[in-house]
């Protein structure tokens, strides 16, 4: 599977990752969601490289201008909660693009496990679309094949572009086992070696949508 890791370039974007994991900078939860809209909206250009584009002619007030441009526009789908800046990013530069969003959440029991649930999908057609289904965390990378699974219902893609900031090894594995023979691309900010024992990424950056957010009861 094609697996693009940004943060193994030099580029503005790993300043926009150190400040999201940078505990001194968290406490500024505008700064932290800005943030993750900023690399949302350098991941759509860089997914917007290998969208469908084509030769068109346009009228200038002095001519006719040839561009070679995008031809279609994708579907963002994006994950409740901690999904919104990031989706707010994606949408910043696909401005034209229909929007699907999914709710994922952590159910904790009495134990701490946990059962990730979904309870909320709004979506266009699916089908034969290219998705972007964002995300900043893949942790275990439950909540992308559950959200992806739900989406499903509302029509088979003809691709799917996976966007996630922060990931971590088990789950890049996880997700890439279980789309090994769908067309579906991955586009990662950051990849660490550690999951915690409640399934939190190492070093990661803690809970995003808490910090982008707030806590929830
Ligand atoms: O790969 P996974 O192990 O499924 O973990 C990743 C999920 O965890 C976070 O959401 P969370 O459940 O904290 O909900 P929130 O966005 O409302 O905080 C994050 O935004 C992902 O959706
Ligand atoms: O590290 C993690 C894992 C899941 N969700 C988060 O917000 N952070
Ligand atoms: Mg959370």
């Amino acid at each position: 599977m094609q697996t693009t890791i940004f943060n193994q370039q030099q580029s503005i974007f790993n300043r926009f990752i150190a400040e999201i994991r940078d505990t001194s900078i968290q406490t500024d939860p505008m700064r932290f969601r800005r943030n993750i809209e900023r690399m949302g909206e350098i991941m759509a250009y860089e997914i917007s490289k290998v969208l469908p584009h084509e030769v068109k002619d346009v009228k200038t007030p002095l001519g006719i201008a040839q561009e070679n441009v995008m031809t279609e526009e994708p579907v963002i789908a994006s994950i409740l909660r901690a999904g919104l800046p990031m989706h707010q990013g994606l949408l910043n530069y696909f401005d034209r693009a229909e929007n699907a969003f999914v709710s994922a959440y952590r159910k904790y029991n009495e134990k701490g496990d946990f059962d990730i649930h979904i309870e909320y999908i709004s979506s266009p057609s699916l089908d034969d679309k290219v998705v972007i289904l964002s995300d900043p965390m893949l942790a275990t990378g439950t909540s992308i094949e559950l959200a992806y699974k739900a989406l499903l219902v509302k029509g088979k893609p003809k691709h799917v572009h996976i966007a996630s900031l922060i990931a971590s090894e088990a789950g890049v594995q996880y997700v890439q086992n279980m789309f090994k023979d769908e067309p579906v691309t991955l586009w990662l900010g950051a990849v660490d070696a550690e999951l915690s024992s409640k399934s939190y990424i190492i070093p990661g950056i803690g809970d995003a949508g808490d910090l982008a957010y707030g806590s929830k009861i």
